[in-house]
């Protein structure tokens, strides 16, 4: 892996508490991702106990940006583009927002991420996952913003992805491994002006064209 964009930033790595440019107003902005009030008590250490980014960057990498373009199929709405260049395979920031389990679900969000499937024994032959999930339909931070590659003009194929990472963290009640998602660039990096684009994958897609097909029906 390519050594990350270090320099000095506020606060030694840990991220800002203000909203970068261009935030809604009407949106919680969050440095860190915060638990659904039904989050299991155990589940809250491992998700939301502030943890030290794998890159301190000098200066910000992105901005929020209004998308002008009216060929763009987010066009009107908001995206997250490159204010310089970003190299391969580089951590850009964390997708931070309420992290909740299959109970906290928004099945209207489309903010959604999964975070991780949390192996569960049931009972002494039976096993099953915890779905945890991080939503940023209401509050969370510049990741909210990266919009799909697909029907972008110009674009074939996204320029960033999510990774997850497990980060050894000491508290006052000693380790604990702490659980993010981050966006990454992708093996070509992001040029300097380039909106990030991701792949939400294909399910997204696929779930949307049915709401839209049902909302069409019920009409
Ligand atoms: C996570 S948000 C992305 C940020 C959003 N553009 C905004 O301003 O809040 C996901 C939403 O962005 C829009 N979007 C993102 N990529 C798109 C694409 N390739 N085609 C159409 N809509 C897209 C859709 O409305 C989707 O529900």
């Amino acid at each position: 892996m390519p050594a990350p964009l270090v320099g000095p930033s506020s606060g030694r790595g840990k991220p800002s508490h203000t909203p970068p440019p261009n935030w809604p107003k009407k949106v919680p902005y969050l440095p860190h991702p915060v638990p659904h009030a039904a989050l299991p008590k155990q589940l809250i250490t491992r998700y939301c106990t502030p943890a030290p980014p794998p890159a301190v960057h000098a200066g910000p990498l992105t901005k929020i940006t209004k998308i002008i373009d009216p060929a763009h199929p987010a066009y009107g709405q908001y995206g997250l583009f490159a204010v310089k260049k970003i190299p391969p395979k580089t951590w850009i920031l964390d997708y931070t927002g309420v992290v909740h389990d299959q109970f906290g679900t928004d099945l209207t969000s489309n903010y959604d991420l999964c975070l991780e499937l949390l192996p569960v024994a049931l009972e002494a032959d039976l096993s099953g996952y915890w779905d945890v999930a991080v939503d940023a339909a209401k509050s969370g931070n510049a990741a909210r913003f990266i919009n799909d590659f697909r029907g972008v003009p110009g674009k074939s194929k996204p320029n960033v992805e999510f990774q997850s990472r497990k980060i050894e963290v000491s508290t006052q009640r000693g380790k604990v491994e702490v659980v993010r998602i981050g966006v990454w660039s992708g093996k070509d990096g992001v040029p300097k002006g380039e909106e990030l684009l991701l792949s939400y994958g294909r399910a997204f897609w696929k779930a949307r064209r049915r709401e839209e097909e049902e909302t069409v029906d019920e009409s």
